[in-house]
């Protein structure tokens, strides 16, 4: 390999995110590399949204069955353990990239693969398998590096599970303890109570999933603790052994009182496996952040162009994990799409560049001078990451949130309706399962009469939420989704429901 390399745009890191941006940067003819120092996909491919949802497929699916008289008794047993994380196997591409390098370069892009960091403005250096390799970037760098799991210090001596171990695991332990109360340790603790794990999960808080409305924490703690799961909120593991017998948990209570859920705490427990899902950290620290004046390790922050603000020259972007801005791969994948098309524009080496991009069907042409004047909710800023991010938890009941919680509308100084509807009573509820429990909540700011805010908790509520989202994108006054009538039976009928509960 050349010892110097020079593009126009130099991508750091190809997970879901990278790939995006430099795909989409590429579109007005920059010469654009894409630097990967693991699997190209990403975490999101190989260790996190597709073998989680993998996981947790096939108990769903079961479940789903069990609901319905005349299904249920064609449900004869527990998930076949080898079969599901075999076919975990197969979602994850058994680890093997192979595809998506193909696509890379379809694609067009320079691939190098290797570990970057910055020796100065603009200047890389690679580390890859034949040597060292310097990558200068004439226009910009956009670093899409993700985030790594945090292990909490009480646990690093233990070598506890991370996300990765549990989204990969080819054995499942007979007792797993998950620290966290978040989305990985629902989700997680979900997955391994459906391959026969005895499961307690530790939270530090006083409930399940601390950013959504309380009401979807309460749902899923209920549903774990009736499948056998043991949940101890405010439970603080302060050490850590391990031995033959397995990793030995010293836990105390931090908050509350025992909720008669999980036992009072100081108390020792033995467990196989500890998965810590105590959020995560931006992939930063080994970035030679140092040589820009940035201190390693920590998030870039950026504008809504994604520009890493405090940097000067304008040549340095970020998206995704790195920037701590988003925590999904859609919303990564969407700032991914305005970045790539600033830089597409911003440094557009063609001639002319206020014509008609062919490369853009059907779309806005990529235009220097309209990136210029964008404003919000143009195609190069990022709008939608203060109003409207989705994220959807595929425990049972399924969660799924956009936009404001009730709390944080009423802390942003609006004043709000707040509607709830269970979706149990919804003709469609009766017709999915003989006892179908679940609940919608929509959050309405009275003096513009739109939704800025909507929770689903329920059986198969995941593909719901779009709808929420384009009304809290859409700033859709109640008065016109008045006449967006749902089907009959259907759960979306829920939008009707909580209309007329609103006064309509
Ligand atoms: C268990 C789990 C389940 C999840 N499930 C979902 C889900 O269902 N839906 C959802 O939307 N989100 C989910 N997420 C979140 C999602 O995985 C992340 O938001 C997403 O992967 C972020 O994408 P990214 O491209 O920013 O980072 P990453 O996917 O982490 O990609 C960054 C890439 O950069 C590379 N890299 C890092 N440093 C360097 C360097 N110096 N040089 C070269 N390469 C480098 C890495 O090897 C990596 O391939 C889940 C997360 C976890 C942990
Ligand atoms: N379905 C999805 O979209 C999906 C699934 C999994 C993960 N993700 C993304 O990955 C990100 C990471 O998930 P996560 O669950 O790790 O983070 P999280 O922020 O959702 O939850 C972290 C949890 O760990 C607790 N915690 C933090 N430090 C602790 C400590 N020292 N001791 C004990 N508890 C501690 C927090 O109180 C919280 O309950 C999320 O932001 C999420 O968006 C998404």
């Amino acid at each position: 390999m050349d010892d110097a390399r020079e593009f126009d745009v130099v991508v750091l890191g190809a997970g879901a995110v990278g790939e995006n941006v430099a795909d989409r940067a590429s579109r007005t003819g920059l010469d654009v590399a894409v630097v990967e120092g693991a699997l190209v996909g990403g975490e999101c491919s190989y260790w996190a949204c597709m073998p989680s949802k993998a996981l947790l497929r096939p108990g769903d699916a079961l479940a789903a069955a069990r609901a319905v008289p005349g299904a249920d008794t064609a449900v004869t047993g527990p998930v076949d353990v080898s079969a599901v994380l075999a076919r975990r196997d197969e979602v994850a591409a058994h680890w093997d990239d192979a595809g998506q390098v193909a696509w890379v370069e379809g694609a067009g892009l320079t691939l190098l693969r290797g570990h970057a960091r910055f020796a100065g403005p603009r200047r890389l250096v690679v580390t890859t398998s034949d040597g060292d390799v310097t990558v200068t970037a004439r226009r910009a760098v956009v670093v899409a590096t993700g985030s790594v799991a945090a292990v909490p210090a009480a646990l690093r001596d233990v070598r506890p599970w991370t996300s990765r171990e549990a989204t990969s695991a080819h054995v499942v332990p007979r007792r797993l303890a998950v620290v966290g109360g978040g989305v990985v340790a629902t989700e997680m603790a979900t997955a391994f109570a459906d391959l026969g794990a005895e499961v307690t999960v530790l939270v530090r808080g006083d409930r399940l999933l601390p950013s959504a409305e309380p009401f979807a924490g309460e749902a899923v703690l209920r549903s774990l603790v009736d499948r056998g799961v043991r949940v101890s909120l405010g439970a603080q593991v302060t050490s850590a052994s391990r031995d033959d017998d397995g990793v030995h948990l010293v836990v105390e209570r931090v908050t509350g009182d025992d909720d008669g859920v999980g036992a009072a705490a100081p108390e020792t427990l033995t467990v196989d496996e500890v998965l810590a899902a105590t959020g995560r950290l931006p992939a930063t620290e080994d970035l030679g952040l140092e040589a820009l004046g940035l201190r390693p390790g920590d998030a870039l922050p950026v504008d809504d162009a994604l520009a890493v603000r405090g940097v000067d020259g304008g040549w340095l972007f970020a998206a995704g994990d790195v920037t701590g801005r988003t925590a999904t791969t859609h919303q990564g994948k969407y700032d991914a799409r305005v970045v790539g098309d600033v830089v597409a524009a911003r440094f557009d080496p063609r001639p002319t560049t206020d014509v008609d991009d062919a490369a853009v069907a059907g779309g806005e042409p990529l235009s220097r001078a309209a990136e210029a004047e964008a404003g919000d909710w143009s195609r190069y800023r990022a709008t939608a990451d203060h109003a409207a991010v989705p994220q959807v938890v595929f425990t049972r009941p399924q969660v799924a949130w956009v936009g404001r919680t009730q709390a944080q509308a009423r802390d942003a100084g609006l004043d709000v309706a707040v509607v709830g509807y269970e979706l149990g009573d919804l003709a469609g509820a009766t017709v999915t399962a003989a006892d179908y429990r679940g609940r919608v909540q929509i959050v309405v700011d009275r003096a513009r009469d739109v939704v800025v805010g909507a929770t689903f908790v329920g059986p198969d509520v995941a593909d719901m939420l779009h709808a929420a989202t384009v009304a809290v994108v859409g700033e859709v006054p109640l008065s016109r989704l008045w006449h967006a009538v749902p089907s009959y039976p259907t759960l979306s009928e829920v939008w009707l429901r909580l209309l007329e509960t609103a006064g309509r």
